[in-house]
């Protein structure tokens, strides 16, 4: 295989053959490093289930998973995620929280005594990158949606993941914010250049950040098109109103749509 992360026949069933639920059935797929993907579909398509097979979370039945060249046959360390949910620990403040993955991943664990005056600016640098400078005395629960949003990519990426994994993490916030964040996502994968997956409901997010949009079928899931988003980089906000780029929501719509009547 030849992608940074691979899936090749993937079959997926929760609680055993006989009577569970066939979640992905002959699910193939490739992103290359450094690509940002994101993956679309209807409701309960399986694209959660996908994002836990590509980091090691579950083990498919049938088929091959290999992340940075390696068959995944458990939790994947090059891996940082974010889900909808920010999940800050409250009685920690931003920082620490931030900082929590090298407490826990190695090598950094092993050295986080040492290192921590380094951690620690490293930390202050990504909060600053992503429009925090300031804010990492503040708890969780002193900040808003949106900043916990971007707090909580911070913590994906303080151990400099390879890959990033994002499942759904903007869907709870309004449009502004919404749109903020992508912008600050944007600039993030252009500084960093790690893969990046990306699961979401919506289209417009997945065509103004994605080079490649996975469309999947109604569950069991399978990858029904690869549709490449042509767009420049860097791609401001304001191509999300040119008529190029609603008639690549749209059709990636009616694809969905389609997908979800032949369920
Ligand atoms: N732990 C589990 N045990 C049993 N069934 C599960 C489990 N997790 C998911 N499923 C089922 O597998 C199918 C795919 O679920 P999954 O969460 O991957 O879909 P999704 O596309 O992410 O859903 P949504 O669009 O609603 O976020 C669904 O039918 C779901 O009910």
């Amino acid at each position: 295989m030849t992608g940074f992360v691979d899936l090749r026949d993937v079959r997926l069933t929760y609680g055993g053959a006989a009577d569970g639920t066939l979640a992905l059935d002959g699910l193939t797929m490739s992103v290359k490093k450094g690509e940002f993907a994101a993956v679309v579909g209807p409701s309960g398509c399986g694209k959660s289930t996908l994002m836990k097979l590509a980091t090691g979370l579950i083990a498919p039945q049938n088929g091959t998973i290999e992340v940075a060249g390696h068959e995944v046959d458990g939790p994947v360390s090059v891996a940082g995620m974010a889900f909808q949910n920010p999940s800050m620990l409250p009685w920690r403040s931003s920082l620490a929280n931030v900082m929590l993955p090298l407490e826990i991943v190695q090598p950094h664990r092993s050295k986080f005594r040492s290192e921590k005056q380094a951690y620690t600016a490293k930390a202050e640098a990504l909060l600053e990158l992503v429009g925090l400078k300031g804010f990492g005395d503040k708890y969780p629960w002193q900040l808003s949606g949106g900043m916990q949003q971007r707090a909580n990519l911070c913590r994906a990426l303080i151990h400099d993941p390879a890959l990033l994994m994002l499942d759904e993490p903007f869907g709870a916030l309004d449009a502004f914010t919404r749109e903020e964040l992508w912008q600050v996502m944007r600039d993030l994968h252009a500084e960093k250049g790690f893969t990046t997956i990306l699961v979401t409901h919506d289209l417009r997010e997945a065509v103004f950040l994605a080079d490649k949009v996975f469309v999947m079928s109604a569950r069991p899931g399978t990858i029904i098109r690869e549709r490449e988003v042509p767009f420049e980089r860097p791609r401001p906000i304001e191509l999300t109103y040119e008529s190029a780029f609603n008639d690549i929501v749209h059709e990636l719509r009616d694809l969905i749509a389609n997908a979800r009547a032949a369920a």
